[in-house]
C-alpha cells in the first residue's frame, strides 16, 4: 500500500489561505514552485529542489494568459490537469494552487509590474508582451502563496534573472532559486511545448542543444565568441531549424554583452538560444567558464 501523502488541490484564493494559516501554525516552511501545466521531469525536478529548502512545497498551475501575444498558443496550450496532479502527488507536493484567471486579475484590473531593460532584450525583443505578463503574473502568485522560497529552472534563464530582479527591486521576502535545465537522452531541454514536434522535428531538435554544447566547448577552450556563435549559427540551421531568433553570449548576473572577443578567465557568462523547429519556438541555455 502506498505511504504517499495525498496532495491538497486549492481551487481557490480562501483555500488558498487556509492551507497557509495552517502551514504556518505548524511552523513549516513554505516552498513555491509555479507552473503552467503539462508537467514533465524537469517540474518535477524544481520540486524535489523545492524540498530541500522547505517543509512544505506547493506548486501552482496556471496558464497565464498576460503571457502569450494574441498570434501565440494560449488556446491551444497543453491542459492536462489529472496527470499533472499525480506527477506533483508522486514527487511528495503537499498542495496544487490552481485559481482561475478572475482571481489574478480582478475585475477592472489596473496594476502592473515590470521589469525594465532586462525585459526587453533577447526573449523580449522577439516576444515583447511577454516578460510584463510574467513579471505580473509571478507578483500576484507570490502575495497570494506567499513562499519563502520559490524555485524556478535555469532553463528560462532570462525569466529567473527577471524575477531575481523584481524580488530585489520590491524587496519582497522570498528566497530565489534556479534549478538546472533536465534534458532528453539527446540533450533536447525538457519543455512542455516539445509535445508540438512532430517526429521527424523532433529527432532533428536534439540537433539544436548539440550546436548549443559544441558553441560552449569552443568557447570555454578560448576561441572566438564570435566565431563560435558564427558556427553556431550554421549548425542550427543545419540541423533545419528556422528562422533562428538568436544566439547570444552574456553576462550570466546582467544578461550585458561581453566586452572580449573570448571569455577571460573568472567571467561568469552565458551561452543562449531561440530557433523555430517548424511551428514550434525552441529556447536553450549553457553556463560558460572561462578556463585561461
Ligand atoms: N527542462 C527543464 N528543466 C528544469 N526546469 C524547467 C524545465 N522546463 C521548464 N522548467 C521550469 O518549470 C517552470 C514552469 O515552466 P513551464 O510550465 O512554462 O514549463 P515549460 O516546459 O518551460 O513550458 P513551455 O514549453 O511552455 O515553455 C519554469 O520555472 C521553467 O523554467
Ligand atoms: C513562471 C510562469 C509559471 C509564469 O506563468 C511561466 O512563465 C513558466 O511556466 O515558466
Ligand atoms: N516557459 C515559459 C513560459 C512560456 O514560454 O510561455
Amino acid at each position: 500500500m502506498s505511504t504517499q501523502n495525498k496532495i491538497q488541490v486549492l481551487r481557490t484564493p480562501e483555500e488558498l489561505r487556509r492551507w497557509h494559516t495552517a502551514q504556518r501554525r505548524a511552523d513549516k516552511r513554505i516552498g513555491f514552485v509555479p507552473t503552467m501545466g503539462a508537467l514533465h521531469d524537469g517540474h518535477v525536478s524544481l520540486v524535489k529542489e523545492a524540498q530541500k529548502h522547505a517543509d512544505s512545497v506547493i506548486a501552482s498551475i496556471f496558464v497565464n494568459p498576460t503571457q502569450f501575444a494574441p498570434n501565440e498558443d494560449f488556446d491551444s496550450y497543453p491542459r492536462t490537469l489529472d496527470s499533472d496532479l499525480e506527477k506533483l502527488e508522486a514527487a511528495g507536493c503537499c498542495a496544487a494552487y490552481c485559481p482561475v484567471a478572475r482571481d489574478l486579475y480582478p475585475e477592472g484590473d489596473a496594476t502592473k509590474v515590470y521589469v525594465e531593460g532586462l525585459s526587453s532584450i533577447l526573449e523580449g525583443e522577439h516576444r515583447p508582451h511577454f516578460f510584463g505578463g510574467v513579471t505580473n503574473i509571478v507578483s500576484r502568485l507570490f502575495i497570494h502563496v506567499a513562499p519563502d522560497v520559490a524555485v524556478f529552472g535555469q532553463k528560462d534563464y532570462q525569466q529567473l534573472m527577471i524575477i531575481k530582479r523584481m524580488v530585489k527591486d520590491l524587496g519582497m521576502a522570498v528566497e530565489i532559486i534556479g534549478a538546472p535545465t533536465i534534458r532528453e537522452k539527446d540533450g533536447l531541454a525538457m519543455s512542455s511545448r516539445n509535445q508540438y514536434l512532430s517526429a521527424d522535428e523532433r529527432t532533428k531538435a536534439g540537433n539544436f542543444a548539440g550546436a548549443l554544447r559544441k558553441a560552449a566547448s569552443s568557447i570555454e577552450s578560448g576561441e572566438s565568441i564570435k566565431a563560435s556563435i558564427d558556427q553556431a549559427l550554421k549548425d542550427i540551421a543545419t540541423a533545419g531549424l528556422g528562422p533562428i531568433n538568436y544566439v547570444a553570449v552574456r553576462n550570466a548576473d546582467t544578461l550585458a554583452p561581453l566586452e572580449s572577443d573570448t571569455l577571460e578567465k573568472g567571467t561568469n557568462a552565458r551561452i543562449l538560444t531561440a530557433a523555430w523547429m517548424g511551428k514550434t519556438r525552441l529556447i536553450d541555455n549553457l553556463p560558460l567558464a572561462g578556463k585561461k
